[in-house]
């Protein structure tokens, strides 16, 4: 997967992922009240609205992107119908030839870790037969419990020719807290980038780069220079363009010489982009259309300022 993300980005030209994190608050009235109408104002109907709001982003930006990265969070507000709109989000991405990054930020003790990789990844066993269950092609992860946590990921993803991306350095105001602390005079979140490297170096894909990626939020630029310098072969997913803050310019330090390196996502700056002034001109009956514009502007700042 690492391989066809990196093909796929060549052929687009845009390193970025449209951030698939549906809120209720983003899906336009009629919409809505189509869901509503249909399903009553119950979880179902939730999940249906957002569901219908995703095809819609992904039937107007498919052919642009090469990926899309579903928070499951935004799902599992609506419970089980909300988890049953992520798998048919996730499937409907896959049929348009999209890579698709489930947001899980998981990791635990071995053996539960394994069933979190086997369930989003692999495939589980059910007597004689076996099933795949949420079937994303890279998942985000959270290193904190350290390797036995993010082994049974990489046992899962590696012969499944999948992959993921660790938390590195996050984008958020108090990332900081923890992973700027130094350790042997040095911060956490470099102990942890070559952690990141040790764990994917035996897995290469044939493009040079690993099936074990990083993120590094686009927040912290210079953290991203000296991240970016440490791990040369490991693909970046940086977060925070957009809506936190980050712009075309805050992103030249995650890309390798060859242009290539990191995806950059954007979640509310794209689905909800029809709510931003700029976009103000197509309204809540073309959010879609909208959000297709916001994509290629996001395009031209990246490919503007990495050049
Ligand atoms: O792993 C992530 O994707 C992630 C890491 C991080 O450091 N910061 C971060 O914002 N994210 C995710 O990236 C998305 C950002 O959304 P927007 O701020 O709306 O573009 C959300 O799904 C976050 O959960």
């Amino acid at each position: 997967m690492i391989d066809k993300l990196v093909e796929k980005i060549k052929k687009t030209k845009a390193p970025i992922e449209v951030g698939l994190d549906p809120m209720l608050s983003y899906v336009p009235e009629h919409i809505k009240e189509k869901a509503y109408k249909d399903f009553g104002e119950t979880l179902e109907g939730a999940a249906e609205a957002i569901w219908q709001f995703n095809k819609a982003i992904v039937d107007a930006t498919y052919d642009l992107i090469p990926a899309v990265k579903p928070q499951i969070a935004m799902y599992e507000q609506f419970g089980i119908p909300g988890l049953m709109a992520f798998k048919k989000t996730v499937d409907y991405c896959h049929s348009k030839d999209l890579i698709v990054i489930g947001d899980i930020k998981r990791g635990d003790i071995g053996s539960t870790s394994g069933a979190y990789a086997t369930g989003h990844l692999g495939k589980v066993m059910v007597g004689s037969k076996s099933y795949y269950g949420f079937d994303e092609d890279f998942v985000t992860i959270n290193p904190y419990m350290g390797t036995d946590s993010v082994q049974p990921f990489i046992d899962v993803a590696v012969p499944e020719k999948k992959g993921m991306f660790i938390l590195t350095k996050t984008s958020n105001p108090s990332s900081g807290e923890f992973q700027d602390q130094l350790v042997n005079g040095r911060p956490l979140y470099e102990l942890v980038a070559e952690k990141v490297v040790q764990w994917g170096e035996q897995h290469m894909g044939t493009c040079g780069y690993s099936y074990v990626g990083a993120v590094v939020g686009a927040t912290y630029p210079e953290m991203g220079a000296v991240l970016r310098k440490l791990m040369p072969k490991t693909y970046i997913l940086v977060p925070g363009y957009g809506a936190q803050g980050a712009k075309g310019s805050d992103l030249v330090n995650y890309f390798n010489e060859d242009g290539l390196g990191a995806i950059v996502n954007s979640s509310r700056g794209i689905i909800a982009a029809y709510k931003q002034e700029k976009y103000a001109k197509f309204g809540p009956e073309n959010f879609a259309d909208a959000s297709r514009q916001a994509v290629i502007d996001m395009r031209e700042d990246i490919g503007s300022a990495i050049g």
